[in-house]
């Protein structure tokens, strides 16, 4: 493919279902934020000002760190329009982002609602101004339990609607198992909302049959390493489950070594619904121009695969019906 397609594809409008709003944050913010509350960050950048981490694990926690200097509504206003400027100057037109009432109130109630309303209504101003579209999916974060899942579950519950679409659940997943869970996903079930769970990203295809047969969600988070098992990618590929699927995301944590040995172009081939998204781009130093221009160089992806994979993103995304008509002509724009 020559330069001209690569670029061509890199500005595509896109839709992005897999995005912590955390782990999107630019360091900059972080630091800024830091800096006006006298929070010692030592140990959270690297000297070039990077996030600074050596595996997931202390991945996981160095995120933890990093959130730890958002402690209002106020610093959630700003780290959503810091996260949806990038989205914006990437070519997104509609994203899914990852909230967690842990990081936004402890999973108080009350305070979730002030957080939400927040981030909420700096997302329909950035709309009015940049026209990219958010919503949120509540997420639970895994290595903190069932009980903090309740209680988030909660929280996605009591606001659910047109703006909070869905639930899942992000954090180790070598911790626990996804049945410990259930009672989470089944409140936020019965609340309307539409499901996601991490799965498949660092456990094998078992955990991706634990998410779909035990959680019952519609989406998985990663699910990568159900290409290992031949019959799992046919039965994905039959129920039309969906695939939030991070490649720079992987490639950065060692998941996969480089892309061209990372699955998504077989389970694509295999006709499993997969959309491509960034995970946490800072940390892993990418954007979603960048994955698109990756998979071209990678895959031979071209604009007609591209177009296609987006329709099928917003297929599966956890929207309204008039959103997603919307969406859906905002993606045939040249
Ligand atoms: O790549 C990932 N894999 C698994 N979990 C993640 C990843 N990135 C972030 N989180 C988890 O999601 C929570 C907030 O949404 C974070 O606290 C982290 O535990």
């Amino acid at each position: 493919m020559d330069e001209d397609q690569i670029a061509h594809v890199a500005d595509l409008p896109k839709v992005e279902l897999h995005l912590h709003l955390e782990g999107a944050a630019p360091p900059a913010l972080i630091r800024g934020i830091a800096a006006e509350k006298h929070v010692d960050l030592s140990g959270v950048f690297r000297p070039d000002g990077g996030y600074a981490f050596s595996d997931f694990v202390h991945f996981l926690s160095v995120y933890e760190a990093a959130t730890g200097v958002l402690k209002t509504p106020a610093d959630y206003a700003r780290l959503t329009r810091a996260v949806l400027e990038e989205s914006a100057a990437n070519g997104v037109v509609y994203s899914e982002t990852f909230l967690s009432p842990d990081f936004c109130g402890g999973g108080d109630l009350s305070a979730w609602r002030d957080y939400l309303a927040a981030i909420r209504e700096t997302a329909e101003a950035a709309e009015r101004d940049m026209g990219v579209t958010l919503r949120g999916v509540v997420t639970c974060i895994r290595h903190f339990g069932p009980d903090k899942a309740r209680a988030a579950a909660r929280c996605a519950a009591e606001t659910a609607g047109d703006w909070l679409v869905g639930f899942g659940m992000g954090g180790d997943e070598n911790r626990g198992e996804q049945k410990d869970f259930a009672y989470a996903f089944d409140m936020a079930r019965e609340a309307g909302l539409g499901l996601t769970t991490h799965a498949g990203e660092w456990r094998g295809p078992a955990e991706v049959r634990a998410a779909i047969d035990v959680l019952g969600v519609s989406r998985v988070g990663h699910g990568v390493r159900a290409v290992e098992d031949p019959a799992l990618v046919e039965e994905l590929a039959e129920r039309g489950i969906a695939l939030e699927v991070c490649p720079g995301s992987n490639v950065a944590l060692g998941v996969y070594r480089k892309l061209s040995a990372h699955p998504i172009e077989t389970l694509r081939g295999k006709g499993v619904k997969v959309s491509v998204s960034t995970d946490d781009p800072p940390f892993f130093h990418t954007t979603m121009k960048d994955e698109y221009r990756n998979l071209a160089r990678t895959f031979g992806w071209d604009a007609d695969v591209l177009r296609e994979l987006n329709r099928t993103a917003l297929d599966t995304a956890f929207c309204d019906a008039a959103t997603r008509t919307r969406i859906a002509k905002r993606l045939e724009t040249p």
